[in-house]
């Protein structure tokens, strides 16, 4: 497997990050980093995705900073511009995978289908986002997807939480999860990055009760 794909193994969880303003990554790195998941998935659905990561990357160069959202080839050439170390997709883009693999940059595409998983085989991945994990049968419809793929490994994201995140890392096959819920929107906008840190320690807590 990649490294960097094993490196997010070992953190666990992968914060999903929306940040509007770049002024904010300084800090909300420092309070993930600080409450001890030093990750972030940065999505690009934003116009200040691109500084961000490169904030992120300079800033804290012992961070692991990858783009999410990244539905076209573009972006991907963004990203990396920026330095993000991995690229995840909410659903399976056959040209954006080729793309990152071309540029060797570790892909995760989102699936929730045997067959975009079976895409995803296809062209070599080991790992794969799992999304919109809770809406999509959650924990029970990813057991029963794993079982043909015997090799390939699952990102769960959308709708995890403090409350289910547990049951999801218990599961062998789950490299790591993902999820916004210690980064939400509101929190980030209102300054509070003292409650990132809080419940980014929370969620590592939980989280070495069962890894
Ligand atoms: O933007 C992307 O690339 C996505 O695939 C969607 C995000 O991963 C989820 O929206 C996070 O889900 P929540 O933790 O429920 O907020």
């Amino acid at each position: 497997m990649n490294k960097v794909l094993e490196e997010i193994s070992k953190i666990g969880i992968l914060p999903v990050v929306v940040l509007e303003d770049a002024k904010d990554a300084k800090p909300l790195a420092q309070a993930l980093c600080a409450g001890g998941l030093p990750c972030a998935e940065v999505t690009f659905r934003t116009a200040a995705a691109k500084e961000s990561i490169a904030i992120m990357r300079k800033e804290f160069p012992e961070m692991l900073v990858g783009a999410g959202t990244v539905l076209t080839v573009e972006q991907v050439d963004e990203a990396l511009e920026a330095g993000a170390q991995f690229i995840i997709s909410p659903g399976f883009d056959e040209d954006v995978v080729k793309h990152c693999i071309e540029k060797n940059v570790p892909v995760t595409p989102g699936t929730c289908t045997p067959s975009d998983v079976q895409k995803c085989y296809r062209l070599g991945l080991d790992v794969v986002k799992f999304f919109p994990a809770e809406a999509a049968g959650g924990l029970k419809m990813i057991k029963s997807i794993a079982a043909p793929y015997t090799q390939m490994k699952f990102i769960p994201t959308g709708g995890i939480n403090a409350n289910n995140m547990k049951d999801y890392l218990e599961y062998d096959r789950i490299l790591a999860i993902g999820g916004s819920w210690m980064v939400k929107g509101d929190l980030i906008k209102n300054g509070e990055f003292d409650k990132v840190e809080a419940m980014t320690k929370e969620a590592v807590t939980k989280l070495k009760e069962v890894r």
